[in-house]
């Protein structure tokens, strides 16, 4: 009976460490079960592993240790599963091996050291050819092992995702309750220190510093990705830890001991400890010195978060690694919203604790940035295209730079020259992106390919989640690497005849995935499609763009794909970066006679701006005329040309006007025009500056965005965040956005109009500019609803990290 009972314990304790192995890396979530049964039926994931159970070598030197071994597993597994801490193995096995040294002084046989050994490797225990086939108890462990197969297999179909969702919840509360029982234990000394590096190596590193934080995510991921690429084991030969980051790396050491804090303690530190059972006390006393340096250890882990007052990570279980990958990126390169989101999103999922990189193109010189010596090479349309890596690490942040003659000198003409050239060097950014985690050592350690979701933006790097699974996944690599595409601009699609398919070097059966008819392309070759169609999860940068894009007028021809995958889709409105896009600290607003403001200095601050503005513009300084503006690209989606129509209107209503931005020669041209036809009162800016759209939007009264259509925008935000109305065309993620004034409430944020029409856009200037002459006190509300908005990326980074794991659990 006591056999059986051990042998069943094993087999519960092998599961408890697939388990702690699997919660580890995050591959999946851990459900606490008080019966095995239970337990069978929420593994179906890691019924893989079980394979794994089987093909354990033999150890372990002799018999008694063996026994030794299964005893102790037992004991523990046993006060494991009372208190539904399964994860409590890894303190059982880190005895277990501490033990082992002392009383044996000799290592085990698995050739890494202890800490790998306990971080790392599966237990491995005696099969019936080790010479112990007769023992009852590993009788018991095969048979228990073939009922759980069974079980498993019944099951496996029954275990969808929103049940893994609700395991992610158990293990949070779980956590939770561990923290406290750590907490009652964080007291005991430590006896011997070589005993307790030894016991949990990572934390020691992180102390030396040799090996950054970074790695921590990285590492945990590793075991489970089952494609031991060299320089994810360590072996890249020129690990590379660049100055710059040499500090940086300091404050995410912290960050990181805050990470392994939370793994480190519900790992091993579980009720197990506080248990008044026998065997619980057997255990603690058997192995003192163990389980103090243990505590020391994670003590001292929670000592140097409090110090360095970095909370836990707020993605917890969900802690991953994330590449986004653009082919622009702010404040290095941008023309428009996609180079912000691609700069502030990032900073924002890091803040929550996920290893973050952000890959683009070198476009110039960027002199925060380091060659970090890598070189490959990439064929695109026959031609060797070598790549080198630049690094910067920033705001938690890896940003990594991709430099090759085709992006070297492009900086102000990113989407330059003709349709073939774009897409080659749009295949060369995806083909080397893809590869960056195995490849590119940031901050010493390559991110790997475990435990891993590429953020793909816009149809310039929809090729990533088709290389990712034609190069890759269909071929048994990257298998746990996972993809998401997100439409900032569904309009543009990188279309071009289907002969355009030699270009991306693919074999033919991928053809289809890029071929698309429709009444106005014909049939085409669409890589915008192809990209829909692979990438795990599609995101759309707000709600109401989601809903569009699966319209035929939205969808630009790729509705009826998008509705296909509907079941991927979501929106996520953007957020702002309000360490730039923050009245109070704009860089910009500190010369030149503008002003820094807040909401409490908003009655000075902004006319103060205003008044600057028109004086740099050279229009008459004012405080009572309303000061209109526009930012953004001049294209048909600006809808430039309705505040065209409406100028005739505008110049009879006392107002002045202010226009910058870039775009269709024809536009600019009209923008010059109107500046010479009305030069006291409207200034057409042609040009592309970040200075002077920071100052329009602190200058200005009313921004006005008549788009076509808008998936998210964010100039009616920054507006907002700067006590600027906003006019708006209720479209997209304008609609989203902002909510029209009504006067009788006191409720909304600026005005909205219903139909791209000029006679509307009128209509709307009109209320609003009503409003601004003679209801002060309306128009203070409006600007003070606007800035007292929580319009940072942190609302919008949470949501991202929902569709991050879904894209993780998507098979
Ligand atoms: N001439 C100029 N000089 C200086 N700065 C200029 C400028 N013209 C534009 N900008 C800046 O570029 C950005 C434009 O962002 P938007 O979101 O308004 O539009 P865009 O259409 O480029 O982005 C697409 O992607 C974003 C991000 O997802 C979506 O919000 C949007 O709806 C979608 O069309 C703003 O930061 C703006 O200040």
């Amino acid at each position: 009976m006591a056999a059986d009972l051990a042998g069943g314990d094993a087999v519960g304790a092998v599961f408890g460490e697939l388990l702690s192995r699997v919660v580890e890396a995050g591959r999946t979530v851990a459900m606490f079960s008080d019966t095995w049964k239970e337990l069978a039926s929420t593994l179906s994931s890691i019924e893989p592993l079980i394979k794994q159970i089987e093909s354990f070598n033999k150890v372990f030197d002799n018999e008694q240790e063996t026994k030794q071994l299964v005893e102790i597993i037992g004991k523990g597994q046993k006060l494991v599963g009372k208190c539904c801490k399964i994860r409590s193995w890894d303190l059982v096995r880190k005895v277990y091996y501490v033990k082992k040294l002392q009383g044996l002084n000799k290592p085990p046989k698995m050739g890494g050291d202890v800490g790998q050994l306990c971080r790392f490797q599966p237990v491995r225990v005696a099969s019936s050819t080790d010479g112990l086939g007769g023992d009852s108890s590993q009788n018991t462990f095969q048979g228990t092992i073939e009922k759980i197969k069974k079980a498993l297999a019944m099951q496996k179909d029954l275990l969808q995702i929103a049940e893994r969702r609700k395991m992610v919840s158990s293990v949070k509360g779980s956590i939770a309750d561990q923290d406290e029982d750590f907490g009652k234990q964080k007291d005991k000394s430590l006896p011997n220190p070589d005993l307790a590096s030894r016991s949990s190596d990572s934390v020691d590193e992180d102390k030396n510093g040799s090996i950054p934080s970074s790695s921590r995510v990285n590492s945990a991921t590793k075991n489970v990705s089952g494609i031991l690429h060299s320089s994810e084991v360590g072996e890249e030969p020129d690990l590379y830890l660049p100055p710059e980051k040499a500090s940086s790396a300091i404050g995410s050491i912290k960050k990181s001991k805050t990470t392994e804090y939370k793994t480190f303690k519900s790992d091993v530190l579980p009720s197990y400890l506080s248990s008044s059972s026998d065997e619980a006390q057997d255990i603690d006393e058997d192995n003192k010195n163990l389980t103090e340096a243990v505590l020391k250890e994670a003590a001292e882990v929670e000592d140097s978060a409090i110090e360095g007052e970095k909370p836990p990570p707020l993605a917890g279980a969900n802690v991953m690694n994330v590449i986004l990958v653009a082919a622009e990126c702010a404040p290095w390169s941008k023309t428009g919203g996609l180079g912000d989101v691609a700069g502030s999103l990032p900073k924002a999922l890091a803040r929550r604790g996920h290893r973050v990189m952000v890959v683009v193109p070198r476009y110039s010189d960027y002199a925060d940035s380091q060659d970090i010596g890598v070189r490959k090479r990439y064929k695109v349309d026959g031609q060797d295209m070598e790549v080198s890596y630049f690094h910067a690490y920033i705001d938690g942040v890896d940003f990594v730079f991709l430099d090759s003659p085709w992006f070297r000198h492009m900086q102000n003409n990113i989407y330059g020259g003709n349709r073939v050239d774009i897409l080659k060097r749009m295949v060369l950014l995806c083909k080397a992106a893809v590869e960056v985690p195995w490849h590119v050592p940031c901050g010493g350690v390559c991110y790997g390919d475990g435990n891993l979701v590429f953020i793909a933006n816009d149809w310039h790097t929809a090729l990533l989640p088709v290389y990712l699974k034609a190069y890759y996944r269909d071929n048994g690599l990257m298998s746990f690497t996972r993809s998401i595409l997100v439409i900032h601009n569904i309009a543009h699609q990188g279309r071009g005849p289907v002969e355009d398919f030699k270009y991306v070097s693919l074999p033919e059966h991928y053809k289809y995935l890029f071929k698309l008819y429709d009444p106005v392309g014909g049939e085409h070759f669409n890589i915008f499609a192809a990209g829909l169609k692979t990438a795990d999860r599609v995101v759309t940068v707000s709600h109401g763009y989601a809903w569009e894009v699966k319209t035929s007028e939205g969808g630009w021809g790729l509705h009826g794909i998008i509705n296909e995958n509907d079941w991927k889709l979501r929106g996520i409105v953007n957020g702002i970066d309000t360490a730039d896009w923050n009245p109070q600290s704009d860089i910009h607003l500190k010369s030149d006679g503008y002003s820094n403001y807040s909401l409490e200095t908003l009655k000075t601050g902004k006319p103060q701006c205003k008044a600057a503005l028109q004086k740099e513009l050279g229009l008459p300084v004012r405080e009572d005329v309303p000061l209109l503006g526009f930012i953004g690209r001049l294209d048909q989606q600006k809808g430039v040309d309705l505040i065209a129509e409406a100028i005739p209107w505008m110049m009879g209503q006392d107002v002045q006007l202010v226009m910058l931005g870039t775009g269709r020669p024809d536009l600019e041209q009209m923008l010059r025009q109107f500046e010479n036809q009305h030069g006291d009162r409207i200034r057409g800016w042609v040009g592309f500056s970040v200075k002077t759209a920071h100052r329009i939007t602190a200058g200005v009264d009313v921004l006005l965005m008549p788009s076509r259509f808008e998936p998210c925008g964010l100039n009616q935000l920054y507006a907002m965040n700067y006590g600027t109305v906003p006019v708006v065309h209720a479209v997209g993620g304008l609609r989203d956005t902002v909510q029209q004034f009504n006067p009788f409430e006191e409720t909304g944020l600026g005005w909205t109009f219903d139909s791209a029409n000029t006679n509307k856009l009128i209509n709307a200037i009109g209320n609003c500019l009503l409003t601004y002459r003679e209801y002060k006190t309306s128009w203070e509300g409006l600007q003070i609803r606007g800035m007292k908005q929580d319009l940072s990326w942190d609302n919008a980074a949470e949501k991202y990290e929902e569709v991050l794991v879904a894209a993780k659990y998507q098979w």
